[in-house]
């Protein structure tokens, strides 16, 4: 595996009944890096970031973690910093027990790996939630308190809570309106910054994917069709499909997408 990896995933299969979703999928993510997946609805994103978390399974192929394989070990059953992988998924409405404070929610994974007691983990609820720019007073709230653009944040910081090297996010601003979703993709970016965690960054939506992204992975029917850097992907595209997936999504002016149509349909036209 190239050194620089923190993440590879070497000729991922999975299979539901007969069903192939994934295809021999290889895939890497470097320290401190986003690498965006994006895809129609169905493709096999999700899957993937499943397999990586150890919640869903890997029928044959690799998940190399800084080197260990990690593929079908359970969450509970990794060491080291593979234990601390972590996801924030898409909807913060279901994502957070209804019945626990946020300060039981962030406390709750540092108790369960004992990497705190429940005395030191309370302590570090504060600097968590300052890390997201929630007040202190949201510990000894309820998550319906909070809106949805609030609770992704408690869903960040619990994410945050064991220091991970890399966060699985699934659609996390999908279901958020286009203001909120736009202060939570700066929160990601600026975590990122300042923490050096690495992002598989999971989206239908091009334009997200682009803002956060350094690397861009296409998918298609359980296969990536093309990975690479962002501005290469979405500029200078090479597979006809990336290209449809480009023009599908909105540019605000009209006469770079006249462009951008006329340019893609030369190079549909030459592949
Ligand atoms: N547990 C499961 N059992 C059976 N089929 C599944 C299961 N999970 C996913 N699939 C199927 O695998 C395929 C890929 O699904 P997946 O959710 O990974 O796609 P996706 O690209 O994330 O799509 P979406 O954006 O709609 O979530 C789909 O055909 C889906 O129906």
């Amino acid at each position: 595996m190239s050194h620089d990896s923190l993440v590879e995933v070497r000729d991922l299969c999975v299979s539901f009944a007969t069903h192939q979703v994934i295809k021999n999928v290889c895939l890497d993510i470097r320290p401190g890096e986003t690498v965006g997946l994006v895809g129609e609805s169905g493709s096999g994103k999700t899957t993937i970031g499943r397999s990586i978390l150890g919640i869903g399974p890997a029928n044959s192929g690799r998940i190399l973690f800084e080197g260990g394989d990690i593929a079908n070990v359970a969450p509970r059953d990794r060491v080291g910093d593979a234990a601390r992988i972590q996801a924030v998924f898409q909807d913060p409405y279901t994502s957070l027990n209804p019945s626990m404070t946020i300060e039981d929610i962030l406390t709750e994974p540092m108790v369960a790996r004992h990497i705190a007691t429940r005395d030191e983990a309370r302590l570090k609820v504060r600097e968590l939630l300052d890390q997201v720019s929630l007040p202190a007073d949201a510990a000894h709230r309820y998550p319906r308190e909070f809106s949805g653009g609030q609770r992704q944040r408690v869903a960040i910081a619990r994410a945050l809570a064991l220091s991970p090297r890399l966060i699985v996010c699934d659609e996390p601003v999908s279901a958020l309106d286009l203001t909120t979703q736009a202060t939570v993709m700066d929160l990601f970016i600026e975590i990122q910054e300042r923490t050096g965690v690495a992002y598989l960054f999971v989206s239908h939506d091009l334009a997200v994917v682009r803002h956060i992204s350094h690397r861009v992975a296409v998918m298609r029917g359980g296969e990536i069709v093309e990975f690479g850097d962002c501005d290469q992907v979405t500029a200078r595209p090479e597979h006809p499909y990336t290209r449809r997936l480009l023009l599908a999504a909105p540019v605000a002016d009209p006469i770079r997408q006249a462009k951008r149509r006329q340019d893609f349909l030369t190079l549909d036209a030459r592949s």
